[in-house]
């Protein structure tokens, strides 16, 4: 049922009241997606990388300057602008098609990424921070926590990670004329289970307008995003993914069809 909430988001409420599905299932399905097939003779494959703003897609790089929470600092690898693959762009640029009557957009976070980044982000900077955090935690135990929210880095081009191929986007929703991003419960990069995206579907007890504000906005991503060919991380609300070894994973495609992309500047 519509929300009595509902009047600035117009034609979109409806999204706003359809949970988004129980991840379990997404959570089995991604282990080891990196084993998924890539076929590299795909046409799609020799797409170039595009800067998003070409298409007209809002972009601050979350990476790349410092009121960044929670790293507060340019981060060592990072780009300036967001850059995707055309289709992945192509298909951004749709849902924009689709917010806009309502005034809202798609704000993009981080596209195309170094695997300096990748590496400085998997392998220093997050378990740094998980180690301060929860002194009592094993290696293991904090490698497997690091995992559940950063892909390894790896040169490897068969089993590029998610954001190495440019076919992965970091994103939120936003208002256009005020550029506020809409509530969406946690600092995109939390890395416990409140970046889960069905997190305040479980939370069902919760009589919080803020949770109920979270759930409703990612149930309007998660819609819009997924009608649009892309699959969602089932640890992160903010992570989508078109043509790489995760989307196929969770999509049962044969293949993923983005390999590594060679760095855009
Ligand atoms: C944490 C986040 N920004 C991210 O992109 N995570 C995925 C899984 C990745 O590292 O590819
Ligand atoms: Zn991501």
């Amino acid at each position: 049922m519509p929300s009595p909430f509902s009047g600035p988001f117009a034609h979109l409420a409806d999204l706003r009241e359809i949970p988004i599905p129980p991840q379990a299932p997404a959570h089995a399905l991604v282990r080891g997606y990196r084993e998924t097939p890539l076929d590299l003779t795909d046409s799609r494959a020799a797409e170039p990388l595009v800067e998003v703003t070409s298409l007209g897609i809002a972009a601050a790089n979350h990476y790349a300057h410092d009121r960044n929470p929670p790293y507060y600092a340019v981060m060592p690898g990072s780009i300036p602008g967001v850059w995707l693959r055309e289709g992945a762009a192509a298909r951004l640029a749709a849902v924009n098609a689709r917010l806009a009557d309502a005034g809202l957009e798609l704000l993009t976070l981080d596209g195309w990424r170094s695997t300096a980044l990748q590496a400085h982000m998997h392998d220093v900077w997050v378990p740094n921070a998980l180690r301060q955090r929860f002194p009592g935690k094993s290696e293991a135990e904090i490698a497997r926590e690091v995992g559940l929210y950063w892909a390894a880095p790896t040169v490897d081009p068969r089993y590029p990670a998610p954001h190495a191929t440019g076919g992965a986007v970091d994103l939120t929703l936003r208002w256009i004329d005020s550029r506020e991003p809409l509530w969406m419960g946690s600092l995109f990069d939390e890395t416990s289970g409140l970046a889960h995206p069905d997190h305040f579907e479980r939370a069902s007890d919760t009589v919080a307008f803020s949770d109920e504000e979270a759930r409703r906005n990612r149930r309007l991503l998660h819609h819009l995003m997924t009608e649009a060919g892309f699959a969602q991380n089932p640890t992160e609300w903010w992570h989508y993914g078109h043509g790489e070894l995760m989307w196929a994973r969770l999509t049962g495609a044969p293949a993923g069809f983005y390999g590594m992309a060679d760095p855009p500047v």
